[in-house]
């Protein structure tokens, strides 16, 4: 398997060019497809784009969960290594990017889409989707002014087909989610999570599999409750599958009544988002921009934050290092209070490399 960094999607207005950056001699594959001139698109209803990418995406979210269960159902994962032991991919996470990439790289020609597995030609048009949220595109009236009028060449899209893939490998299903973010200007916009596997082990008829939770800065967060945090506790919530002496060291510096490790970034910033912990801490280098910048939005836009751990405002334009470098820090509330609780040995080993 080519070991490859993320294929960085550039959509034209007539064709199609996927370039795939590798770790050997750049190669540049350009695949070029007629993009329809998606006609819905062009006549589609008067809602800012900002709100048809982001009801498509809650759309095309819910169909890549289907294919997420599918190919567990079927337990053909093919299983390969990407670039160490703890950083595998399976047919889920190939099959679900090529779905949500094309299908809204059709729907929008001029956004840069840009995900953590490499892009093959779309080779089976059942994986190509055009829906839109109906939910979503209800809140067109009510865009933030800042993203009225925000056109296709000031968005990337960051996308993560299958956050927590060893989890999933494991059979933690509940860890796994679908991550889509939206970046205006290289900032985080939008975002949608979904969890296919939410209420999987909750018995009876009636019980709705699978849930997607989305967001717009501005406009507010959907999909989800929040409960109040305990006061007299401080529950943390990190890694389980990407342990390092530093995240342990970070951890220990809040002396936490609970540490719920579990798998995922999106997984572990829904659990800030309900109430489940006061703050998500991965003091280390491995999550990637398409691994916060959906759930930084939706956490943003309920009042939350998620920063690296020097409290610095990731960035999301497409040029920007993909790895985030100096870590992660994400709270629903008092994120200044667990920014001055790291120690300094701690933010000198983790740098920021923008
Ligand atoms: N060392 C690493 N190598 C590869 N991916 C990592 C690493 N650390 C974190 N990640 C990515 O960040 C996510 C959050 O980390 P964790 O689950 O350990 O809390 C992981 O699910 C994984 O995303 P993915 O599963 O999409 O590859
Ligand atoms: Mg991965
Ligand atoms: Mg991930
Ligand atoms: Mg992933």
């Amino acid at each position: 398997m080519l070991r490859t960094l993320p294929a960085v999607f550039n959509i034209s207005s007539r064709s199609l060019k996927i370039s795939l950056c590798t770790l050997g001699p750049f190669r540049l594959c350009s695949i070029s497809t007629q993009v329809h001139r998606n006609s819905r698109y062009k006549m589609a209803s008067d809602a800012p784009l900002l709100i048809q990418l982001e009801a498509a995406s809650v759309a095309v979210a819910n169909k890549a969960g289907e294919i997420v269960r599918d190919i567990m159902k079927k337990g053909e994962l093919g299983i390969i290594q990407k670039t160490h032991i703890k950083d595998l991919q399976t047919e889920a996470d190939r099959k679900v990017q090529m779905c949500i990439a094309t299908s809204l790289g059709r729907q929008f020609p001029g956004i840069t889409i840009i995900g953590e597995e490499e892009m093959e030609k779309c080779n089976d048009e059942n994986l190509v989707y055009n829906g839109k949220s109906d939910e979503v595109m209800a809140c067109a009236s009510k865009c933030p002014d800042q993203y009225k009028n925000v056109k296709p060449e000031q968005i990337v899209v960051w996308i993560d087909p299958l956050d927590g893939t060893q989890e999933y490998i494991e059979g933690l299903l509940d860890h796994v989610t679908v991550l889509i973010g939206i970046a205006v200007d290289g900032q985080s916009a939008a975002g949608v999570i979904h969890q296919p596997y939410f209420n999987y082990n909750v018995k009876g008829d009636d019980v709705k599999l699978g849930r997607t939770c989305w967001g717009i800065k501005g406009l507010g967060s959907y999909g989800f409750t929040h409960k109040p945090l305990p006061k007299d506790k401080t529950i943390i919530t990190t890694t389980r599958s990407h342990p390092t002496p530093t995240v342990q060291e970070a951890i220990d510096s809040f002396k936490p009544d609970e540490v719920l490790r579990v798998g995922g970034c999106g997984h572990k910033v829904m659990i800030v988002l309900e109430g489940d912990a006061h703050v998500y801490l991965f003091a280390s280098p491995g999550c990637k921009k398409w691994d916060t910048c959906g759930p930084q939005a939706i956490l943003e836009a309920v009042g939350g934050r998620l920063t690296d751990i020097h409290g610095n405002i990731l960035e999301y334009h497409k040029d920007v290092q993909k790895p985030n470098t100096a870590g992660v820090l994400a709270t629903f509330e008092n994120h200044d209070y667990y920014l001055k609780n790291i120690p300094q040995g701690i933010r000198d080993q983790l740098k920021v490399k923008l």
